[in-house]
């Protein structure tokens, strides 16, 4: 088998970072790494990973960087990074990938240590095994070269660029202290929208052409939500500059809408030296997730496309569907289980799935209330994806974290749970479990368990929720007061007195009383 021996060079050196090893920065998940340590992954290293690792069988130097991909984080080196892997693999050199972080030094720091290679470990009952990733050819940090992450989104070699800069990354309202700065300073952005706008707007000024945009975050429409941060920035700058950016932008420049799926934990430190140990790889940052992925691509490339449907990407007109589908069972089930089983002082998602009550709860609530109301997805057996769905969640081999599933509540609930419980109330049908699910949310913004333990709020509106949250208690009145997050369910007087009753049950007799009641569960199951 052949690996790679040469390092690559295009807009930066890794290899001149590569000497320094300087300790992790601050946000590292490895406090036990917050030292010097000597790097051991490396090309130069590679050869003398034994076999229980799957090393490139191509040359990564061959490959020429044509995606850049803004955000480098788990889930960018679980799954778009893999599928350009692959892509590689197949003998196609087109489509490397240059990594641009936004926010992350310490995953800059391990990733420009290791030549950009890193381990994905894919991880069931049934067993695990260990892949290294090549695609990931350079790596730029922002706010360290920002000079060099301009040259890279200008050049003409940049023909995609694919992001999973969070659902919170999107937002470009004009009070924005980020939005500011890069307004003020349009050359030197520190947001998504601003970076591919000034890139944008170079392109233009250079004759260079557009590239293609694509989202590979958890958001309803997330080409539309692109399109629309990217244009929303156009028009502040253009009143500002007196340009018509955006009029160029709107015909130029397209961003095609996208479903990403695969379950990826958050890397520990235990994991990390577990892996170690399980495979002899000594990755400072592996990323381990589950077997299962999937991507579905709107086929609106303004560049030309990377072939990705050779590496079983899913390429189609209308992706609508397919992220209706997983948004609603798989992220909507995750925001249910995630808020439910942190209160119930639960720490992994297959701890709570192990609990009779919860995984009644999770198995009705995705098939009595959710599914009925999901569109018709021709070759899809909506039953099948639901049972898929539960037993990929339930997975006790990758240790995903209940809190990594809360984060960011105000941006994901509306659109993975609201948007069910809106649609069943309009049919008329049933969604008590569904409301369990929002009581859970609204429970969890006091930022404390059921036994009054702390649990941190991770969410651009945390304050004033969490201030909302404890002023309402167990009425739901003042939350549900944020129209811009729950609409109207402050007007429908049952519904506000239904999620009350939950709200009080929960606090009275704890979540899993609450739930059986809910269920009708059978005392002894319990
Ligand atoms: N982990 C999964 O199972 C999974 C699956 C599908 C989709 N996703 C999506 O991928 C995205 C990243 O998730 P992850 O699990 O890799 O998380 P992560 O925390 O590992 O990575 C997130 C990265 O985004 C950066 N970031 C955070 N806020 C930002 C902002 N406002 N602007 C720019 N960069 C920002 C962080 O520094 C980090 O590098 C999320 O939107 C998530 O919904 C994750
Ligand atoms: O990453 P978030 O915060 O948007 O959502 C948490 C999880 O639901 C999500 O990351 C899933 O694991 C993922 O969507 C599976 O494909």
């Amino acid at each position: 088998m052949e690996t790679a021996t040469r390092h690559h060079r295009s807009t930066s050196d890794v290899s001149q970072n590569r000497q320094t090893n300087t300790a992790v920065a601050a946000d590292s998940p490895f406090p036990s790494l917050g030292r010097t340590v000597p790097s051991v992954l490396t090309e130069s290293t590679v050869t003398k990973l034994g076999d229980r690792v799957e090393t490139p069988a191509y040359d990564r130097h061959a490959l020429t960087p044509s995606v850049v991909h803004l955000s480098v984080g788990g889930f960018a080196r679980a799954h778009p990074i893999l599928y350009f892997d692959d892509l590689a693999a197949t003998g196609e050199t087109g489509w490397g990938v240059i990594g641009v972080g936004m926010r992350s030094p310490a995953m800059g720091e391990v990733l420009r240590d290791q030549d950009g290679l890193y381990t994905v470990v894919e991880r069931d009952r049934d067993g695990a095994s260990a892949r290294l990733v090549g695609a990931l050819i350079d790596y730029l940090y922002l706010p360290d070269q920002p000079e060099q992450v301009a040259d890279l989104l200008a050049s003409p070699n940049t023909r995609l660029v694919t992001l999973t800069v969070t659902s919170e990354g999107y937002q470009t309202r004009p009070d924005m202290t980020t939005v500011r700065h890069d307004l003020a300073t349009p050359g030197n952005p520190v947001t998504a929208a601003g970076l591919l706008v000034a890139a944008l707007r170079r392109r233009r000024a250079e004759g260079t052409g557009p590239f293609t945009v694509l989202s590979c975050d958890n958001l309803d429409d997330s080409g539309a939500a692109t399109r629309l941060a990217v244009l929303e920035f156009t028009g502040l700058l253009d009143a500002q500059t007196g340009e018509d950016l955006t009029s160029w932008v709107r015909e130029n420049v397209t961003f095609p809408n996208g479903m990403v799926d695969r379950i990826t934990p958050t890397t520990s430190p235990e994991l990390r030296d577990q892996i170690e140990g399980e495979f002899g790889v000594p990755d400072r940052w592996p990323v381990v997730t589950e077997p299962f992925r999937q991507w579905v691509v709107e086929d609106d490339f303004c560049t030309e496309r990377p072939p990705l449907e050779r590496v079983g990407v899913q390429v189609v007109d209308d992706v609508t569907p397919w992220k209706v589908m997983k948004g609603r069972l798989l992220n909507g089930g995750h925001c249910a289980l995630g808020y439910l089983g942190v209160l119930a002082a639960l720490e992994t998602t297959d701890q709570a799935m192990a609990e009779p009550v919860l995984s009644e709860y999770m198995s009705r609530l995705l098939r009595e209330e959710i599914a009925p109301l999901l569109p018709e997805l021709p070759g899809q057996d909506t039953d099948e994806y639901v049972t898929t769905t539960l037993d990929r969640i339930a997975n006790p081999a990758i240790g995903d974290s209940l809190l990594r599933l809360c984060r960011r509540g105000s941006t994901k609930v509306p659109h993975h749970v609201l948007s069910s419980l809106g649609e069943a109330r309009v049919a008329g049908r049933p969604h008590r479990l569904l409301l369990a699910a929002l009581a859970g949310w609204l429970r969890f913004l006091r930022g404390e368990d059921m036994e009054g333990r702390p649990l941190t709020v991770e969410d651009s509106r945390a304050e004033d929720l969490r201030r909302a949250a404890h002023a309402g208690g167990d009425d739901p009145t003042t939350l549900l007061g944020f129209r811009d997050i729950f609409g109207d369910l402050a007007d429908d007087a049952d519904l506000v007195a239904e999620l009350g009753d939950l709200l009080t049950r929960a606090s009275r007799d704890g979540i899993r009383s609450m739930l059986a009641a809910v269920l009708d569960f059978d005392e002894e199951v319990r």
